[in-house]
């Protein structure tokens, strides 16, 4: 586990005692904890938002939860380096960023009954790192000119398509492809056109496409449309705050990010200074990500266990919100902890 910044250090301990009662619950061994240091803290003992020793401990492991940090505070040199989980996500090549946008039962949403997956390439586009692509990211060839370049490569494209596909086949069948063709005619033109290459081999996912500009107009009217939607790395960066907004709360906007070898938690949002150390924190987000992530593992070692350490994790945290136990952005009273500890009460039943 790794705190981060911000309301990190209240998020992440309310999911480990959470995925806790979940594991015991499930009849899974217990998790063994090892906090790594990362963020404003790591600066602080290490010198280094994001330490080596940090990304050497996770070499040997394959799933842990990620706090939100605050880079943008970070003094400089950090806020000018690549951000930590830029950086993590960078070193392991985790290039899927699922992210799903899922309403509860009986709390307020601008759309009830949205239940849909944003599936957000995670390595390209405009957030492209310099050291992997030459000549992309973000440089300044004199002090009044700033330059963004972008890319989008075929193997990329195909791969993060594959990963919304094969979800969509589990799901209700429908992919979403999101661009911005008319303007970005070549870098979005082939995420598109890759990605409509990608549905034939699906006959069975009905596929469709929206312009950004236009999806966020559908997204505020009809989410609960929507299944899975697939789309490039900034685009999918915003759109996945605007669904969690949409289905209650960005405080309940969960994600893992994936390669084949291995997934890290980590909430959609970021680390929330403006309520940080408060106890007011929504939990949600970082305890479902956990419960992605379980999920995820249990796939990957074929460990049914695992499986139902996640659903036992979803059903009590839908059945606590659907009690009236809430945190403030969603209308309740409830702190981060207590939010948290109704959570795991509720697995434990
Ligand atoms: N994955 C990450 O680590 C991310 C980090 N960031 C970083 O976070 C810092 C703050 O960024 P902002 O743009 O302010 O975005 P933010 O997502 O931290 O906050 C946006 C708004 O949503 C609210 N919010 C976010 N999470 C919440 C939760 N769990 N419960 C209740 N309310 C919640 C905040 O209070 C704020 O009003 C920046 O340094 C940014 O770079 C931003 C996005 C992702
Ligand atoms: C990690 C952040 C700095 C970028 C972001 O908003 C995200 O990837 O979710």
């Amino acid at each position: 586990m790794l705190e981060g910044d911000g309301i990190g250090p209240e998020i992440v301990p309310a999911s480990v005692l959470v995925v806790d009662a979940a594991l015991a619950a499930a009849g899974a061994p217990p998790a063994e904890w090892v906090e790594l240091p990362l963020g404003a803290s790591a600066i602080g003992t290490h010198g280094d938002a994001l330490p080596a020793s940090t990304l050497a401990a996770l070499e040997g492991l394959d799933g842990w939860l990620l706090g939100p940090h605050d880079s943008a505070a970070y003094p400089e040199p950090h806020r000018s380096k690549l951000n930590p989980s830029g950086g993590i996500r960078k070193h392991f090549d985790l290039f899927a960023n699922i992210r799903p946008a899922k309403s509860f039962d009986g709390a307020d949403a601008v759309v009830p009954g949205t239940d849909l997956v944003i599936v957000r390439e995670n390595t390209q586009g405009f957030y492209a790192d310099r050291s992997t692509y030459k000549g992309t990211g973000e440089f300044m060839p004199t002090p009044d000119v700033a330059i963004a370049m972008g890319i989008v490569t075929r193997p990329a494209v195909e791969r993060i398509a594959v990963e919304a596909f094969e979800l969509a086949s589990r799901r209700r069948g429908r992919v979403t492809i999101v661009h911005k063709a008319n303007v970005l005619k070549l870098t979005t033109g082939l995420f598109r056109d890759v990605c409509r290459e990608v549905a034939a081999r699906y006959p069975q996912v009905s596929v469709d496409d929206f312009h950004i500009d236009a999806m966020t107009v559908h997204l505020v009217r009809r989410a609960d449309a929507f299944d899975v939607i697939v789309t490039e790395n900034m685009f999918g960066d915003i759109l996945s705050d605007l669904a969690g907004e949409i289905a209650g709360s960005l405080g309940i906007a969960p994600s893992i990010n994936a390669s084949h070898e291995r997934a890290m938690a980590q909430a959609a949002h970021g680390s929330a200074p403006d309520i940080a150390g408060q106890d007011v924190a929504n939990p949600i987000a970082m305890i479902l990500s956990s419960a992605m992530l379980l999920d995820w593992l249990g796939a990957r070692h074929q460990d049914p266990a695992l499986a139902r350490a996640a659903t036992l994790i979803e059903t009590a945290v839908a059945g606590t919100v659907r009690g009236g136990v809430r945190t403030r952005d969603m209308g309740g009273t409830a702190g981060t902890r207590a939010f948290a500890e109704a959570v795991a009460a509720g697995v434990k039943r």
